[in-house]
């Protein structure tokens, strides 16, 4: 379990919190503390107060992977091969389970046939995905994705969420603003102005938010209209 006690973080204050193992949405209004909140998660942002611990440790000392939403901001080396290895020569693995390593992650992501390209040459939803097999390549504990679905479609994402899943990740958390893939996670944490507003099962926190306008049912009524 990651338990937060305490949390004060720019907008975030959070006095008691509990996120079970599986897959666990952030929701909530722009500015509310998505980011922040995952980014204490990660051990990325130390809060000004509070502690967080992941099965009783310190984020910075498990294996946490984090999916920026910016494609751009992911990627560091040039071709796909080299970006998708860098967790593993960063780690000093030898060349020959690097490899191993990543021809296994690109082939479960279906990237096998990107290997080779230029990472400057791929589109956006291309580069999501290349750096979601560069976040999962070392079989973290933890993994976040900070609106990481904004350039995907609906199949890719699809695919690739059932991908996830039978992997070492024991923690997945995300924040989205796609009410349905929320409505897919094991646990939905609704954050407004910084505080946890609710939190539970999908089903049960959509109930209790339907005045707030966040719903899977308002998401595609509205969605379907505006586009
Ligand atoms: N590095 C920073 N320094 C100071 N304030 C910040 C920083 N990053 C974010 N903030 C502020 O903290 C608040 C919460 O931002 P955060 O990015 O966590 O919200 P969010 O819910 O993820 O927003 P969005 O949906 O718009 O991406 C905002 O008011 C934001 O301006």
């Amino acid at each position: 379990m990651i338990t937060l006690s305490q949390i004060n973080q720019r907008v975030v204050k959070i006095p008691t919190l509990s996120i079970d193992r599986g897959a666990t949405a952030v929701i909530g209004p722009n500015g509310s503390g998505k980011t922040t909140l995952l980014e204490v998660c990660a051990g990325l942002t130390t809060p000004t107060q509070g502690t967080v611990l992941i099965d009783g440790t310190p984020p910075r000392e498990m294996e946490v992977a984090w999916v920026s939403s910016s494609p751009d901001r992911n990627i560091l080396f040039s071709t796909v091969r080299d970006e998708v290895a860098s967790p593993c020569r960063f780690a000093g693995l030898s060349c020959q389970e690097t490899e191993s390593a990543v021809e296994q992650v690109c082939d479960r992501l279906g990237i096998v046939h990107l290997l080779d390209r230029l990472t400057r040459t791929l589109s956006g939803g291309e580069k999501g995905v290349v750096a979601l097999a560069t976040a999962l390549v070392k079989e973290p504990t933890v993994l976040i994705l900070d609106e990481f679905d904004a350039y995907l479609d609906h199949q890719t994402l699809a695919g690739i969420t059932r991908l996830i899943q039978p992997s070492s990740v024991r923690y997945l958390l995300f924040c989205t603003q796609n009410m349905a893939l929320a409505s897919a996670a094991d646990q939905v944490i609704f954050l407004k102005d910084g505080q946890v507003l609710a939190s539970g099962r999908p089903g049960a926190v959509f109930n209790q938010i339907r005045t707030e306008g966040f719903s899977p049912l308002f998401f595609w009524m509205e969605g379907g209209r505006c586009t």
